[in-house]
């Protein structure tokens, strides 16, 4: 595959692992007191800062023991086959055997093959999680450099970034209408029945974005989302595309929307309209058979309920179905991410023809908005989450915001627009906007 790159020149695009050593990984989790607030751990100006939390549980992590960065249409298959022969080397002793616990490897992948953005795997040299009431430090390293003892410190909190501007990125609103109106056009003449269109905005800042003042804000405000961040990538999602435990797949699918007004009597006339919905119901009936027909080949038992519950957020409701099944094979959450992505929830139905009619009229580069983003451990169990609600930094003080809504026959493209509007809410609020 080949680039532009920023002066034009074509630069070949080539799986690579970005750090890795010849000689094995040397993995050590020690169970530790519980350390407070995790996000304060994060060191100031760490390098490659990661995160996943949900409820003050899960981790965060820095520096880097290894990682790749991965391309294509291979970019989950390669980075599955460096992470297993990085597993079957390291040497572990583990105090605690919780998920996320041991080696663990955190990752975020393009929405499309065709992105430059690729795939990265990455693996944090440390690591201080907790979860269900127990907490541990991981420190991983290569056998010449044993590490000392981590001393975990509670950092001074981070300044809030001064934004200066705000602008549309690859469309205006008006021009992302008139696409939507274009899709529902396809849609009503029958070239496909659901398509999820997203949009991106630009938000400028006079002061450097400190990656830990929108996580503690977003994992504050967003409790019930998983907040993550790799490798600049950073948000809270309310959507789980996966987590693979001990032979259980689960899934958490989201499709159909309505914005809260802040008033909570208002809100709950507004759940039971959004569960009557005949337009909402089939957006989300969509995005619950993609994710079921992907899981069913894996699965020797599924429970896919009838009807979807409302899933309140502090800036919208979703139509939520929670999908559950038992592995038959031995198939790790990293592959499952890759036969589940994408899911309609952020592409559509059917598939091939969603993805085609986003290339053209979306008229951006998704990056790894709405791709497959979370962590793999040793044994393949992990989760894995779509990328929404999310922005990639793109330079000290500038970052790109993505959004985007499923779009049916009965779609109405102004409404569209305010449901985009309110999805970028989480990360203007934590951008201080
Ligand atoms: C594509 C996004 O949301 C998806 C997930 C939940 C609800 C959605 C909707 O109602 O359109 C989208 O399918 C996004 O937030 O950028």
């Amino acid at each position: 595959m080949l680039i532009a790159g920023s002066a034009g020149v074509v630069l070949p695009v080539v799986t690579m692992p970005l750090l890795a050593s010849s000689s094995p990984l040397v993995v050590r989790t020690r169970r530790i007191a519980d350390p407070g607030d995790l996000v304060a751990l994060l060191p100031a100006g760490a390098e490659h800062p990661v995160t996943w939390l949900r409820e003050g549980d899960g981790f965060v992590g820095w520096g880097r023991a290894a990682a790749i960065h991965t391309t294509g249409t291979s970019r989950f298959a390669d980075a599955e086959a460096w992470w297993r022969d990085l597993v079957d080397s390291a040497v572990v002793r583990a105090e605690v055997s919780l998920p996320g616990s041991g080696l663990v490897a955190v990752g975020s992948f393009a929405f499309s093959a065709a992105s430059p953005a690729g795939g990265i795997l990455h693996v944090p040299s440390t690591v201080v999680g907790r979860r269900d009431g127990v907490s541990w430090v991981t420190t991983v390293s290569a056998p010449a450099h044993l590490p000392g003892e981590v001393q975990l410190r509670r950092s001074a909190p981070p300044s809030a970034p001064v934004v200066t501007g705000s602008h549309d990125g690859a469309l205006t609103g008006e021009q992302w209408t008139e696409a939507v109106a274009a899709a529902v056009s396809r849609i009503q003449r029958g070239d496909l029945d659901k398509v999820v269109m997203a949009r991106d905005i630009v938000i400028d800042t006079g002061t450097a974005i400190d990656p830990r003042h929108l996580l503690g804000r977003l994992a504050a405000a967003y409790d019930n989302t998983w907040t993550y961040s790799v490798d600049g990538l950073i948000g809270a999602t309310p959507e789980m595309l996966l987590r693979r435990e001990k032979g259980l797949v689960t899934s958490r699918i989201l499709a159909g929307t309505i914005r809260r007004t802040g008033d909570d009597e208002h809100d709950l006339a507004l759940a039971g309209s959004l569960a009557r919905s005949s337009k909402d119901l089939e957006e989300h009936e969509y995005a619950v058979r993609s994710v079921a027909d992907a899981l069913r080949p894996h699965c020797s038992s599924m429970n896919v309920p009838e009807s979807p519950f409302v899933l309140h957020l502090p800036n919208v409701m979703h139509l939520a179905t929670d999908v559950a099944g038992v592995l038959h094979e031995d198939v790790s959450s990293l592959d499952l991410a890759a036969s589940l992505h994408p899911s309609a929830a952020v592409c559509g139905t059917p598939t091939l023809s969603a993805r085609d009619v986003i290339a053209e009229l979306e008229q951006m580069d998704r990056g790894r908005y709405a791709g497959p983003v979370g962590w793999i451990d040793a044994d393949g169990d992990g989760e894995w989450g779509i990328a929404l609600r999310c922005g990639i930094i793109e330079s000290s003080s500038r970052i790109r915001l993505f959004a985007g809504c499923g779009i049916v026959a009965g779609s109405e493209p102004s409404a569209e627009l305010a449901e985009s509007e309110a999805k970028l809410l989480p990360m203007r609020h934590a951008l201080g906007e």
